[in-house]
C-alpha cells in the first residue's frame, strides 16, 4: 500500500496517523466507544477488539475528563484499516493544497492577557506549592469559504517527516488535525517507549541563529527544570507496569521543522503483556508536558487561568490493536476544524523561573506548525495577538 494514496484518500470523519515508520488510515464506524473513565474505556476496547471486523481501535482522549460535563474519550472500531510504510518521500509528489484566506483571527485570551496569566501562574506556583503548570491559548480563525481538513492534513504530512501527524473525526462533523512531536506511549509486544518533550526554542531560517537557539535551549536551566519534572512523572507512571525501565538522566535536543525541544526517550519492558497501549496511555495521561505537577492542582490552576475548554487539545490521539500493541501521541500542535472556522491551540510549561513575554512568544512559535500547513506567512499570527 502506497502511503501517499492514504493521504489522498483521507476524507473528513476518517482517522489518519502517520509516523516516520508507518502510515495508518481508518474509515467507517463499525462501533463507537465513548467514556470519561479512560481506564474503563481501555478495558472495554480490549474486550471488544478480538471479535471486531477490523482489529484496531482508533481515536482521541480529551485533556481532562474530570469535570461533570467533560469531553469524553472517543474510540472508533472502523470498518476498514489500512497500514502503509512511511509517507516520506512518497508524499513529495502530492501538490500542496490551498486552505483559503482567513477573514478573522482572534486570540483567546489576547497576547497581553496571556502574558498576565503566565505572571499570575508564576505567583500561584509559589503560593500553592506547585512545581509546574502548562498554560495554553487558542486562536480562532474564520474563513469565508468552507475550510478543508483534508488540505491541512495533506500539507502537515508533507511538512513533517518525523513526529506524529494525525487527523481524527470528532462529534459534530469536526476534525482534530495536527502534527505532534511527542510520543506519549508506544507498545510492541512487551516493549514500551515514551518520548516526553518539554523545553522549547523556535527554529530560525538563519542557520547561525538556528544553531544558537538549539544551544541556548540545551544550556537553559529553566528548561531543564521544566523537563525534569516531566521525565520524573512519566517514569513514575510507567514503573508499576514495567520489569525494567531505562530513564536517561540527561535529555537530548530534538527538532521539528518549527521548534527545538528537550526530549528524553524512556524505554521499558512490560511485566504483564495483557496491559494494552491504550491502558498505558490512560495511566500516563495527563503528563506534565501538557498539565503540570502535582497533576490535580495544575489542572485546576490551568482551568482557572485559561478562558476556554481544551477539548481534545492536550489529550492523546492514536490506535491500539487486538494484541494490545499501539501508538499514542500527545495531541498538541493541532487545530479543531469546524465548517468555516478552526481553533488552533498552543501552550507552554510554566515554572517559577518562567518569563511571561518569553512564554507568549513561545506559544506564537508553536502555532507555526499549523500556520505553515495553512500557507500563512512566517511570523503569523503577529498582528492578531490583540484578540
Ligand atoms: C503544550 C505544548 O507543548 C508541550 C510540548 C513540548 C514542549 C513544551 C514546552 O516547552 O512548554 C510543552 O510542554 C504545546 O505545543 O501546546
Amino acid at each position: 500500500m502506497d502511503a501517499a494514496r492514504l493521504v489522498e484518500e483521507y476524507v473528513r470523519g476518517d482517522f489518519f496517523f502517520a509516523t516516520a515508520e508507518t502510515t495508518l488510515h481508518a474509515a467507517g464506524v463499525a462501533a463507537e466507544l465513548t467514556g470519561t473513565d479512560e481506564v474503563a474505556l481501555a478495558e472495554r476496547v480490549r474486550t471488544v477488539l478480538p471479535t471486531a471486523a477490523a482489529p484496531v481501535a482508533v481515536g482521541v482522549l480529551p485533556f481532562t475528563s474530570a469535570e461533570p460535563d467533560a469531553t469524553p474519550g472517543r474510540l472508533v472500531l472502523p470498518e476498514t484499516v489500512r497500514f502503509a510504510g512511511p509517507a516520506h518521500p512518497g508524499v513529495n509528489r502530492l501538490p500542496r493544497r490551498d486552505v483559503g484566506t482567513p477573514v478573522r483571527v482572534r486570540s483567546l485570551p489576547d497576547g497581553r492577557r496571556h502574558a498576565a496569566a503566565v505572571a499570575r501562574a508564576v505567583t500561584e506556583l509559589r503560593a500553592r506549592n506547585l512545581r509546574k503548570v502548562v498554560l495554553a491559548r487558542a486562536l480562532d480563525v474564520e474563513f469565508a469559504e468552507p475550510v478543508s481538513p483534508e488540505a491541512i492534513l495533506c500539507n502537515l504530512v508533507k511538512d513533517n517527516r518525523r513526529g506524529y501527524t494525525f487527523g481524527a473525526g470528532l462529534p459534530g462533523g469536526r476534525t482534530l488535525v495536527g502534527a505532534s512531536p511527542e510520543l506519549l506511549l508506544s507498545r510492541r509486544g512487551t516493549r514500551v517507549v515514551s518520548h516526553p518533550h518539554a523545553g522549547s526554542m523556535p527554529r530560525s531560517p538563519d542557520p547561525v541563529t538556528d544553531t544558537e537557539n538549539g544551544k541556548a535551549l540545551l544550556a537553559s536551566r529553566k528548561d531543564h527544570i521544566e523537563h525534569a519534572v516531566l521525565t520524573e512523572a512519566v517514569a513514575e507512571a510507567l514503573r508499576p507496569f514495567c520489569r525494567t525501565l531505562d530513564v536517561p538522566s540527561v535529555p537530548e535536543l530534538v527538532s521539528t521543522p518549527t521548534m527545538w525541544h528537550l526530549g528524553t526517550t524512556i524505554r521499558g519492558e512490560l511485566a504483564d503483556r495483557d496491559v494494552t497501549a491504550l491502558r498505558l496511555a490512560a495511566a500516563l495521561h495527563p503528563t506534565p508536558a501538557i498539565c503540570g505537577t502535582p497533576t490535580e492542582s495544575a489542572r485546576q490552576l490551568a482551568g482557572e487561568l485559561e478562558p476556554f475548554e481544551r477539548g481534545y487539545y492536550a489529550g492523546a490521539v492514536g490506535w491500539v490493536d487486538a494484541e494490545g500493541d499501539g501508538e499514542w501521541a500527545v495531541s498538541i500542535r493541532c487545530a479543531e476544524v469546524a465548517q468555516r472556522s478552526l481553533r488552533l491551540y498552543a501552550g507552554g510549561g510554566i515554572v517559577p523561573e518562567s518569563d511571561p513575554d518569553a512564554e507568549l512568544a513561545e506559544t506564537s512559535a508553536k502555532f507555526a506548525t499549523l500556520a505553515r500547513a495553512m500557507g500563512f506567512p512566517r511570523g503569523w499570527p503577529a498582528g492578531h495577538e490583540g484578540g
